[in-house]
């Protein structure tokens, strides 16, 4: 109770005991997803704790998920020689156009790469997009194609799982989920110098898919729960991924779930590689708050938008917002 704990506060402090420290971090959700596709009951329990980690700390790390580490680390190692190649060679993907199907970069131009440079493209359906990926490192194509298309695959089984936790039902959008976008970024972090002051390799943002699935080399992701206004490192557990949801997935479950804050800080060890994979509704299709979850008590929070809406709002709107989904409430002022 807050008088209570008031003035015991003021006692301690009166006697000269310092204030108590503030609870520790509460440890991230660990998921085994192996239980989504046991018999019913580890099911219905796999579905309630993953959304149950959704609504409360916006984001978890899941085990168990079928992607073999040798893809994991094919991924990362085709990302870590693409970065190694001469600036030449990654500059022929250089472009400002943010619609561009692949883009390299270094500098801040997008208002939040403090200190990366990173390699975007499309990868869902595969066939489509391959062919602009790069073919330098010879095994780019196959060793991303591969963890590309797991990853996709785990996304799928993470929204039927989430879809059916909001009382949708796991069958809900799947046809539009399984033809929909998903964007790959790699990021490449330098290792954080002594003489430089500034840590953060990203901005805080929020992402824009409904899911982002990340993959990271060596720990530097740091993410701020809902209710916290602190910073949490999620650690780099061998073999897991962590998963957070991104913007759509707000709007989709009407301010139900809530689109995770995240940053990138430098490694004082290592250079860092992440791979985030962003998961949503094809480039021009409008995701809606789900009319199943709007009532007079729970009145509709946001207008539709579009993945298109979301690449056509940036360029004009670079620190506007530290998460786009804000700009689409319908109350906001
Ligand atoms: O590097 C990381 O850990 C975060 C990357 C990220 O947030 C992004 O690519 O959107
Ligand atoms: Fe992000």
């Amino acid at each position: 109770m807050p008088a209570v704990a008031g003035s015991l506060y003021m006692a301690s402090q009166h006697k000269g005991v310092p204030p108590p420290l503030p609870p520790p971090p509460r440890p991230l959700p660990v998921i085994n997803l192996g239980r989504l596709t046991m018999d019913s009951a580890s099911r219905a329990l796999a579905v309630r704790d993953i959304v149950l980690a959704c609504r409360e700390r916006g984001c978890f790390e899941v085990v168990n998920h079928g992607i073999s580490r040798s893809c994991m680390n094919g991924a990362l190692e085709a990302a870590s020689e693409f970065f190694q190649l001469s600036t030449e060679r990654k500059e022929e993907f250089a472009s400002d156009d943010i619609r561009q199907p692949i883009r390299y970069d270094t500098s801040s131009r997008d208002g939040i790469s403090m200190s990366r440079s990173f390699l975007k493209h499309y990868a869902n359906p595969l066939d489509d997009w391959i062919k602009f990926w790069p073919t330098q490192p010879p095994t780019y194509r196959e060793k991303m194609g591969e963890y590309a298309v797991e990853t996709q695959r785990v996304s799928m089984q993470l929204m039927k799982a989430i879809l059916q936790g909001l009382g949708l039902g796991p069958s809900y959008l799947q046809e539009k989920l399984e033809g929909g976008v998903q964007f790959v970024a790699l990021n490449n972090y330098p290792q954080s110098s002594a003489k430089k002051a500034d840590k953060i390799g990203l901005a805080p943002h929020s992402d824009y898919g409904f899911l982002t699935i990340l993959l990271q080399s060596s720990p530097g992701l740091e993410v701020m729960h809902h209710e916290d206004d602190a910073w949490t490192s999620v650690p780099a557990i061998p073999g897991a991924l962590h998963v957070h949801v991104g913007d759509h997935l707000e709007v989709l479950s009407n301010g139900q779930l809530k689109s995770l804050v995240h940053r990138a800080v430098l490694n004082p060890n290592e250079s860092r590689i992440s791979i985030a994979s962003i998961h949503g509704l094809s480039m021009d299709e409008e995701v809606h708050c789900a009319e199943e979850l709007v009532d007079e008590h729970h009145p509709k929070m946001y207008r539709g938008s579009s993945f298109q809406d979301f690449l056509d709002f940036l360029p004009a709107n670079m620190n506007r917002y530290k998460r786009y989904v804000e700009s689409l409430r319908i109350d906001k002022p």
